[in-house]
């Protein structure tokens, strides 16, 4: 990465103003899943040992600007006490005097957690005195919130117009090596496999991908959409019917450029959307009316993860059916399985955070894998070749 990292500056005795992603579930006041906290960890642990004191921010959920205490990030404090060896404080505002003087009170070595960023409607409108006040708490700047780079929000990037040097956490740094090497120095065979609801989410992503990789495998709910463009039947599955043609001309340009374009050859469809639905197998002309497809079918499966299992570098977005009813979560395992599998052999394989990172921890293979990302929308972001405005920010070496 050529922007400035932890590793580049002096911490000790330094007032570290760093933004992690502590957007974690949250139910009855307890933390769900804190893999995002976890991966914050080096970063974090690094600026105590070496003297600093350490100012953490972050937003959670979706507040629209105003204080919402069911959002606030005093259980992350609680969760975070459990996981560093020094003090935690919590400061009940981001910025002003509750925040000063918490920070204030806090020696070296030990931390502040601003409550919740979005409690304020400047953070989202990267307001200039709003950044300023966040500024006025560092030194230097952190930014190790990777899930959160894709927002041009005053915590993420606009805070760097008023505190520098903005450097770059271990976990952004991971992200970053991890994606972009995938995406522009892949070892070949190079194999991205989307799945997920929509077509339109994905788009960008494979307009983007066309240009780097051997294969692109098609699965989920997008995959009738493409099936539409094919005059497949598709019964009553999921479709965007003004994707259609769009859908129709990706698999022409996929053709030009000499990348192989795979959809599953078979489907498992369901005469309702519930697990206990009834539910068969069939062929790519078999979706009759009154009938979904909520999942590949098993000799999809079967020739998915054999491209997987032969490639070098696989990047993974997107489940391959309704992976969170029990009956439709093959598909999903068995990808997850063959990435799990490529890995072994050596290839690099990542998958692109949001649901295929949950259907990854539902496999119980996310140890398995080379890296899955903290980030979706992030990630995706990355993946469609876009700049990540929290990236852009930083400091240049
Ligand atoms: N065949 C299908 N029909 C309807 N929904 C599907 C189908 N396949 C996958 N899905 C749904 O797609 C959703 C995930 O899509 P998306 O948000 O695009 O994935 P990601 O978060 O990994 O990018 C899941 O909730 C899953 O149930
Ligand atoms: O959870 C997040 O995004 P993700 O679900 O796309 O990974 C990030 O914390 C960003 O949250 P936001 O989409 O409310 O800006």
């Amino acid at each position: 990465m050529d922007k400035m990292t932890l590793k580049d500056v002096d911490i000790e005795g330094q007032k570290v103003l760093m933004r992690v992603d502590f957007n974690v579930p949250i139910e009855d006041g307890r933390i769900g899943d804190d893999n995002r906290i976890i991966q914050a960890l080096p970063s974090i642990k690094y600026v105590i040992e070496q003297g600093g004191k350490l100012i953490l921010m972050s937003h959670l959920g979706r507040p629209g600007g105003a204080v919402d205490k069911s959002l606030s990030l005093k259980p992350v404090a609680e969760h975070l006490r459990t996981l560093v060896d020094t003090e935690v404080y919590f400061a009940e505002d981001c910025i002003g005097e509750e925040a000063a003087s918490v920070i204030n009170k806090a020696a070296d070595g030990e931390i502040v957690l601003l409550e919740n960023v979005r409690f304020h409607p400047g953070e989202k409108g990267n307001d200039e005195s709003f950044c300023k006040k966040l500024a006025d708490h560092g030194d230097l700047f952190c930014n190790d919130a990777f899930g959160s780079s894709h927002r041009a929000h005053s915590s993420v990037a606009g805070v760097t117009r008023y505190l520098q040097p903005a450097v770059s956490g271990y976990l952004l740094e991971k992200e970053i090596k991890y994606l972009s090497g995938s995406i522009n120095n892949p070892n070949r065979p190079f194999v991205a496999i989307l799945g997920g609801a929509k077509v339109s989410d994905k788009i960008g992503v494979i307009e983007n991908l066309l240009d780097k990789v051997d294969t692109i495998i098609v699965g989920g709910g997008m995959t009738y959409t493409f099936y539409k463009a094919k005059d497949l039947p598709i019964g009553d599955s999921l479709v965007e019917e003004d994707k259609v043609e769009l859908a129709g001309n990706l698999i022409e340009k996929a053709k030009k450029k000499g990348v192989r374009f795979v959809l599953p050859a078979d489907s498992v469809i369901a005469d309702e959307f519930k697990n206990d639905a009834e539910h068969k197998v069939v062929g790519m002309n078999g979706i009759e009316d009154g009938w979904m497809a909520v999942d590949i079918g098993p000799q999809s499966a079967i020739s998915f993860g054999n491209i997987i299992k032969n490639a070098r570098t696989v990047v993974w977005n997107g489940p391959m059916g309704v992976f969170e009813m029990e009956n439709f979560a093959d598909g999903t395992n068995a990808v997850a399985e063959a990435l799990a599998e490529a890995t072994e052999m050596g290839a690099t394989t990542i998958i692109g955070g949001g649901d295929s990172a949950a259907a990854i921890k539902q496999a119980g293979l996310e140890d398995a894998v080379s890296h899955v990302s903290t980030g979706g929308g992030a990630s995706l972001m990355f993946l469609e070749g876009e700049d990540l405005p929290g990236v852009v920010a930083l400091t240049d070496k």
